[in-house]
């Protein structure tokens, strides 16, 4: 039985997580939640699941909690309780399912401790990748993708030698505006931007992929990931997201994962590696389905994804850089105070602003991050 923590409980991948959970019984133990602002659902997932620690977003949200759950659950708060529950709480796996670089301290603490990481946060990745994955491998403890697309390649690579690969090709639905040219998104509207084609998520991740943002994190989380370089990462659209990622071999073979979209598969994946259990996911009928689609990249409709690779390709700082300018710009359109053209700007603009540093350590990361978000909150 595995002592499991689930930090971001409450969000998308938080309660899909538990549902996984709630359905292995004899697997997991849940000793440790952590939720931002949503106490409602912390009370019920304390009075299900029963942890040990408990963390909500603020001091004022915790005493709302400690008013309501047994003595001797202990309840902290802030990023202080998100690093306290993954470093301290006796879990053996993490489950990262913050959103944003909020996340880094917590991973960074769990794997110190010597936890198993199943990672949704890809921002922790993307902004500090080479500390993430160092220490990682310095502990001995193990990185499980979360993400769809990484999932799939974690999948089809099954354990082949790295100079086996040829190339990863991720997927992309294209985004909730896929069928608009660049003009017509001038004056799309938030309530639109987050009706996502495929999949129900979190609004950061849906604002991404209509930005095409979240496939430039995935490729950059690919390569922190699987250790390959940029020039080995593609990207391809395709409408349906049934292929949810592949990989090309050297001898041409390519290997690629399907399933209908649900998070439910990934995620329980990661939690029973290498073990394949029965999933509650709808089988996938091809017969059904009858065809599938794919084209290239359009790296002029998709800005952002072009901005990605090129922070990428500078390493260092930059990729924290194209992170931290990305949230402040997409919490800005949600706030609905600037135009979803503006998210592809202002990122440019921070990342023209920056002058990148190679192998930052973890103070430059926080600096770096906190400089691109002042200047993302201040550029019109
Ligand atoms: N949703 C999906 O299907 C997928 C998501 N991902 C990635 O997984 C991550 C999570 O995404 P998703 O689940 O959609 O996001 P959500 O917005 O749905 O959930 C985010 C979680 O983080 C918590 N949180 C937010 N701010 C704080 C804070 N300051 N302190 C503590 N907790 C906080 C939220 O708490 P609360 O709600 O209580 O405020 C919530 O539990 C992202 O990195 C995303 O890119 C990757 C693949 C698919
Ligand atoms: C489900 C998942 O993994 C999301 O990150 C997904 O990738 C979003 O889809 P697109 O970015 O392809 O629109
Ligand atoms: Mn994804």
């Amino acid at each position: 039985m595995r002592k499991i923590a689930v930090l971001g409980s409450t969000g998308s991948i938080g309660t899909q997580t538990l549902d996984v959970i709630s359905r292995l019984p004899d697997d997991f133990e849940v000793v440790g939640l952590a939720a931002g602002n949503n106490i409602e659902l912390l009370l019920e997932q304390v009075h299900a699941f029963k942890p040990k620690w408990v963390s909500a977003a603020n001091e004022t949200l915790a005493e709302r909690v400690r008013a309501e759950v047994p003595a001797g659950v202990r309840v902290l708060s802030g990023e202080a309780g998100l690093t306290e529950i993954a470093g301290n709480s006796g879990a053996d796996y993490v489950v990262c399912a913050l959103v944003g670089s909020l996340g880094l301290t917590s991973t960074l603490a769990a794997i110190e401790a010597g936890a198993d990481i199943g990672l949704a946060n890809k921002e922790t990745l993307v902004t500090a990748g080479h500390l993430v994955m160092d220490r990682a491998k310095s502990r001995g403890v193990s990185i499980l993708p979360v993400d769809s697309e990484h999932s799939a390649i974690f999948q089809c690579l099954n354990g082949e030698d790295g100079k086996a690969i040829k190339r990863l090709l991720l997927t992309a639905s294209g985004g909730s505006f896929r069928h608009l040219g660049r003009e017509e998104l001038r004056n799309v509207s938030v309530a639109d931007a987050l009706k996502h084609p495929n999949w129900s998520m979190g609004a950061k991740v849906t604002i991404d992929s209509a930005t095409m943002a979240n496939k430039g994190l995935e490729v950059i989380e690919a390569h922190w990931l699987f250790g390959l370089p940029y020039d080995q990462i593609d990207v391809v659209l395709h409408p349906e997201s049934i292929v949810h990622s592949m990989v090309e071999f050297v001898d041409t073979s390519v290997m690629a994962q399907l399933g209908n979209p649900d998070m439910r598969v990934p995620i329980q994946y990661a939690l029973t590696y290498p073990k394949r259990v029965a999933s509650p996911a709808s089988p996938l009928d091809l017969l059904k389905q009858g065809s599938l689609h794919f084209k290239p990249m359009d790296f002029e409709r998709y800005p952002c994804l072009r901005l990605a690779f090129e922070a990428g390709r500078s390493g260092g700082t930059a990729t924290t850089v194209f992170n931290a300018a990305n949230e402040i710009a997409v919490a800005r359109f949600l706030r609905g105070e600037i135009p979803f053209l503006a998210i592809e700007d202002i990122i440019g603009n921070v990342l023209a602003k920056h002058a990148t540093q190679a192998a930052p350590s973890l103070e430059a990361i926080l600096e770096t991050d906190a400089w691109a978000r002042k200047e993302a909150a201040e550029t019109e």
